[in-house]
């Protein structure tokens, strides 16, 4: 049985949902069905997940709001049109994107999730209602009824271990299609709670695992994951196939394709994941396996940068000899609920560089307050315009020399490398540049890579 994924782009209009449709039908082994919500149709289009942020957003500050509803619904009715769905069959899906507003919620963090997860949740139904219309037996099956069980915060939720004991008991017959809406679960007082952002690939990988599938088939609008980001890179060398925890640096670090918390599920269930185009689903996309099946080509698979990235440098003549010092500082880190990404630090300097989503600038201000004050350090500074760019390979393991490669055409372009982290994974190496230079080194490294 495989588990198939298809992310909104793949599900943005008539047009796909009928390409999505034969790809379901072309293979009797794609029985579990993944929904994102519809996602752009053009450049300038908007997703009906920031739809339904606008929607809550109005609900919340008590402003008008029937002319997004009007908005999201179209795009359904859209897509029931295409396939000269009756009208009535969408009446309920209105009716409860109507009421949400209607429904009591702990904080508005609940409110906006269960909004959000409506996006794949209506498109879900939407195609369990064509594929009844189309004469296929399909079920349409939420995370409640599985028990998809979620902890942690509303808009970024984690499945819990107790999800998989009840999808092991969740019973289906051999004939069936099951359509799952992705990107939610249910927080265990009963509240709908989504995954972060793109979390419909989570959503996948968990069924995967749970629901024993031999492969997870996850469809999207290119051809296969790209040694660089395409948007970066002009027509980049595609990846055949890479273990998952390559794909899980890579992800991380900013190749949006694939989520990467959605690796998790996959390592724990050694399903191997296909990463497909809704458009040529005859092309073999991109392989994502565990290391043992996996013999190395090249030194390097990918190169990617991500500009979302901050860090405080401190500086602290023996630092080397005070006990307890960087575990003070991590203590201020969580108790403000922050978390850290990497550390190199020296004799008398350390950096920490964080994820600069989590914080806001009155946090930045009260975090660099509280070092000052329990830490005294010489010299605390707050550096706000770092890109990390990750060079991953598992070829890369046992080669020597390899960093100077990856420096070499930085230096030749005149590119300033003030960190560089490497050794802490031995499929990776970190680079930290300036985020103004970032597009430039990944396009300098990968071309030193993939010349040929
Ligand atoms: N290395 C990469 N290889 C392929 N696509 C990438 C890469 N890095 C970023 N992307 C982007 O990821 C997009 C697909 O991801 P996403 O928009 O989340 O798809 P979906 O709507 O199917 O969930 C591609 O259109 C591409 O712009
Ligand atoms: N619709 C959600 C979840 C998701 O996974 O979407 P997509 O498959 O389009 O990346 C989002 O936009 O974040």
């Amino acid at each position: 049985m495989k588990v198939v994924k298809f992310g909104g782009s793949s599900l943005a209009d008539g047009e796909h949902f009928d390409q999505a449709i034969k790809i379901i039908t072309a293979d009797p082994q794609r029985r579990v069905i993944v929904t994102s919500a519809p996602g752009k149709r053009t450049a300038d289009d908007t997703k009906v997940t920031d739809l339904l942020i606008k929607y809550a957003q109005q609900v919340i500050a008590g402003q008008p709001f029937q002319k997004t509803v009007d908005q999201i619904i179209n795009r359904y009715t859209a897509i029931a049109d295409y396939f000269n769905v009756p009208q009535d069959q969408l009446v309920p899906l209105a009716k409860r994107l109507n009421e949400l507003p209607s429904w009591r919620f702990p904080n508005n963090n609940y409110l906006l999730a269960a909004f959000k997860a409506h996006g794949e949740r209506l498109n879900a139904q939407l195609m369990t209602i064509i594929l009844r219309q189309l004469g296929y037996e399909a079920r349409f099956v939420t995370p409640e009824q599985v028990g998809l069980r979620v902890t942690g915060t509303p808009n970024n939720a984690s499945v819990t271990p107790e999800a998989y004991s009840l999808l092991d008991r969740f019973a289906f017959n051999d004939s069936e299609l099951l359509v799952f809406p992705g990107f939610y679960g249910i927080t265990l007082a009963g509240h709908l709670a989504t995954f972060s952002r793109g979390g419909s690939d989570i959503t996948g990988a968990i069924l995967a695992r749970g629901l024993h599938a031999e492969c997870y088939e996850n469809f999207t609008d290119v051809d296969a994951i790209y040694a660089a980001n395409p948007a970066v890179v002009d027509h980049p060398q595609p990846i055949a196939k890479m273990t998952y925890r390559e794909m899980r640096e890579l992800s991380y670090a900013g190749f949006s394709v694939f989520h990467d918390e959605a690796l998790i599920p996959a390592i724990q269930g050694n399903v191997p994941i296909n990463v497909k185009n809704t458009q040529h689903p005859e092309k073999p996309g991109t392989l994502i396996v565990p290391d043992k099946d996996f013999q190395p080509a090249d030194i390097v698979t990918g190169v990617v940068s991500g500009k979302h990235f901050a860090a405080i440098y401190l500086h602290k003549y023996l630092l080397n000899k005070e006990t307890g010092f960087t575990l003070r500082i991590l203590n201020i880190l969580a108790r403000h609920n922050v978390s850290y990404e990497h550390m190199p630090s020296g004799i008398d300097d350390i950096t920490i560089i964080l994820d600069k989503n989590q914080v806001d600038d009155q946090l930045v201000d009260t975090i660099c307050n509280e070092i000052q004050e329990e830490i005294n350090p010489d010299q605390l500074e707050w550096i706000d315009n770092y890109a990390i760019t990750m060079v991953v390979g598992e070829g890369m393991r046992n080669r020597i020399g390899v960093i100077n490669d990856i420096l070499a055409p930085l230096a030749d372009q005149g590119i300033p490398v003030p960190i560089i982290n490497q050794g802490a994974s031995r499929i990776s190496i970190m680079i930290g540049t300036y985020d103004r230079d970032a597009d430039n080194a990944v396009r300098a490294i990968y071309h030193r890579f993939f010349a040929n």
